[in-house]
């Protein structure tokens, strides 16, 4: 797949400018501290982020995990994605003497989207039927043992070939987003549980990415596995190996697309959908990955949620964010 790459300018206001200069920056007025891998502060914490932030009186302080995170601070956000039960407990202590902090977001709401299977569940439970659209979750089963036993399971359950097979667990490792895509029912017992089987969609080799930061939903579109036909279905046996599929593809934002499959979801549709999954899940910092069934104008289905995505990504994340970080601070949210 071809990778397009792009180079953001970004343009500052005379305000900023000056601020700059240093005489009119603002003591901070909020203090954020973060508990980040260094990965995602080098794609979250970007200058353009920290500089918009400064102006605006947030000031960005890095959490030293070595130290305990009473005797840092005093914080008015938490922000973090680390896993771990270590540092979970650490979060959650902390939090319990200190409540008047805004912890970003809740420890047990993103447990609940670090598992494949309870990660859907609330889509499942929604009925936005007359909302612009149907929004769906692909039919899927989870395997948690004996490999031998997938191929029964597998027609018992009624799920339609091709399948995607993706580990039960996310918990931010690489090998949590190693999937598998399986042509026939016999070879499923070559792969290793615990796992959610899941029925493949086709939808024209395009994703849209929904990023959710509290209220403020930007959605983008990326490309994404291509259609399998009956031919192809046919012609093929075994199990396909990809790793990483979602990081290596490229924005398809100013591809050459076919409408029908570049149209984006419905707005009145998206906000409705991230409105009750951010009271359902508990959570204000995630993203939704959203396909159209080929063919269908208003067929939608969530295949994935994931927590603290790549906001590096997402056009003007730099104002939408120091914007949520305001409104939180000054409790509207
Ligand atoms: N049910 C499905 N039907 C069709 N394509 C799918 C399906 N599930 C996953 N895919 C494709 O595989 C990709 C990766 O799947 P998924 O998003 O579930 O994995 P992930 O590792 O959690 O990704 P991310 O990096 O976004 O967290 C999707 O972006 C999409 O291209
Ligand atoms: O940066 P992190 O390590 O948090 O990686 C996250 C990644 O963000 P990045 O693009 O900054 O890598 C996200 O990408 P987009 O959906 O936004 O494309 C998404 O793939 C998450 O599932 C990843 O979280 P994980 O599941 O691995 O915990
Ligand atoms: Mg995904
Ligand atoms: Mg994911």
């Amino acid at each position: 797949m071809l990778m397009r790459f792009s180079s953001e300018i970004s343009y500052r206001n005379d305000e900023e400018r000056e601020n700059e200069r240093g005489s009119l920056v603002p003591p901070p007025e909020l203090v954020v501290g973060y508990a980040l891998t260094s990965k995602k502060v080098k794609s979250f914490l970007q200058p353009k982020l920290e500089r918009l932030a400064r102006t605006k009186g947030i000031l960005f302080v890095a959490i030293d995990q070595n130290r305990p995170l009473s005797d840092q601070g005093p914080f008015d956000i938490l922000l973090h994605k680390l896993t771990g039960k270590e540092w979970r407990q650490i979060l959650e202590d902390y939090w319990e003497k200190h409540p008047e902090v805004t912890v970003l977001d809740p420890p047990g709401a993103i447990q609940h989207v670090h598992n494949r299977q309870s990660m859907l569940e609330d889509v499942a439970d929604l009925n936005l039927a007359d909302c612009y659209g149907k929004v769906g979750v692909p039919k899927q089963l989870v395997i948690t043992k004996d490999p031998s036993s997938i191929p029964d399971a597998v027609s018992k359950a009624g799920l339609t070939l091709p399948l995607v097979a993706k580990p039960l667990v996310v918990d931010g490792s690489a090998k949590s987003h190693e999937l598998s895509l399986a042509y026939d029912q016999y070879s499923l017992s070559m792969l290793e549980p615990p796992l959610v089987l899941q029925e493949f969609v086709n939808h024209g080799g395009v994703l849209f990415k929904v990023y959710i930061v509290g209220e403020a939903i930007k959605v983008v579109r990326r490309f994404s596995l291509p259609d399998v036909d009956e031919r192809e279905l046919l012609n093929n046996a075994g199990v396909f190996h990809f790793p990483r599929v979602s990081c290596a593809a490229a924005s398809a934002d100013d591809a050459d697309l076919d409408p029908c499959i570049a149209e984006l979801p419905p707005r009145p549709l998206l906000e409705r959908l991230a409105r009750e999954l951010r009271r359902r899940l508990g959570l204000r910092l995630f993203n939704i990955d959203i396909i159209r069934e080929h063919g269908t104008r208003d067929h939608f289905y969530v295949i994935d949620i994931n927590y603290f995505p790549g906001y590096g990504k997402m056009p003007g994340y730099e104002h939408i964010f120091t914007d949520f970080l305001l409104r939180l601070g000054s409790k509207q949210v």
